[in-house]
């Protein structure tokens, strides 16, 4: 097992006291050199689960351990870059606030590849194209750990796979570690080789990918007993079952068995109520 390179243990964050957990009781270890999905629905806790990790807030209870900010680059679902900068000057602010690990090489191939203006003005770049320069000026620092917010929502399609090629290129040929948030599961199932599932404020699946869809199985056939298997979701139609389980030992009975895909499992779990066993 590697060594972590983001590790939680009963962490949980409240903005304020009106409001409940947005986390609570979070604890995982994520191996360092991973591409990590973060999945969740609306309001999960996934942002601030990054943030966390970023040091941009400070846990209301427990601890997260993260790479300092110099050895991590954070891309926020808004893409927060200076409007009055063009983007040329941005990648200068990139060297400079890098002294050292900037990828100048990386970060003008990814802007080049846009193709970015170098005198355009942020404030003048569509959503896409200003992804595209956060995203440059992430992977251009060479981070030990890059958390990504949604980093693909607003690129187009073309832009969307170049750009998570290249993300995925540089992983591997750094070792960098990745934590990527998503609502696009079949976008995370190509690219991601772990996976993180927050569920109302808590952890409810954590591991690597191939072992999390090993030990789930999905079931059709007639209704019947499913235990002493952990029934994650089903649906009956008419005398039909259609389960995802989480399976105690080997499954015997009269369904059909398959291994689920990574979206099965990811729509299954989300489908649970909260608590619900995983
Ligand atoms: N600045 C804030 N002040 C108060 N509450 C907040 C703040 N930011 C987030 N929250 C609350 O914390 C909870 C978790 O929000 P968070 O943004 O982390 O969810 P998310 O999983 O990233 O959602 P989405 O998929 O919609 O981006 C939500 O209930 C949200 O309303």
């Amino acid at each position: 097992m590697t060594a972590p390179v983001i590790e939680a243990e009963g962490l949980g964050l409240r903005y304020n006291r009106r409001r409940g957990w947005a986390l609570q009781d979070c604890g995982f270890a994520l191996p360092a050199g991973r591409i990590c999905a973060l999945v969740g629905h609306n309001g999960a806790g996934k942002s601030t689960l990054l943030a966390l990790a970023a040091g941009l807030l400070r846990p209301t209870e427990g601890r997260i351990t993260a790479p300092a900010r110099e050895r991590l680059a954070y891309v926020a679902q808004d893409k927060p870059l200076y409007g009055q900068l063009t983007v040329d000057e941005t990648l200068r602010m990139g060297a400079e606030l890098n002294p050292g690990r900037w990828d100048a090489a990386l970060a003008a191939r990814l802007v080049a590849s846009g193709p970015l203006p170098g005198d355009a003005k942020v404030r003048s770049l569509s959503g896409g194209q200003r992804t595209r320069l956060a995203l440059a000026l992430a992977l251009g620092k060479r981070p030990e750990l890059l958390l990504l917010d949604e980093p693909m929502a607003d690129l187009d399609p073309l832009a969307r796979r170049e750009l998570m090629g290249a993300l995925m290129a540089d992983a591997a040929e750094h070792g960098t570690s990745v934590v990527m948030s998503s609502h696009i599961l079949t976008e995370l199932e190509g690219a991601c080789d772990h996976l993180l599932l927050v569920h109302g404020g808590r952890v409810r699946l954590e591991g690597p990918i191939d072992e999390l869809l090993a030990a789930h199985t999905l079931l059709t056939g007639p209704v019947a007993d499913l235990s002493p298997h952990t029934v994650v979701s089903s649906s009956t139609t008419g005398r039909q079952l259609t389960a995802l389980i989480r399976h105690e030992g080997p499954v015997e009975g009269p369904w059909e068995a398959t291994e689920p895909t990574l979206e099965d499992l990811l729509l299954a779990h989300l489908r649970t109520p909260e608590g619900a066993p995983a």
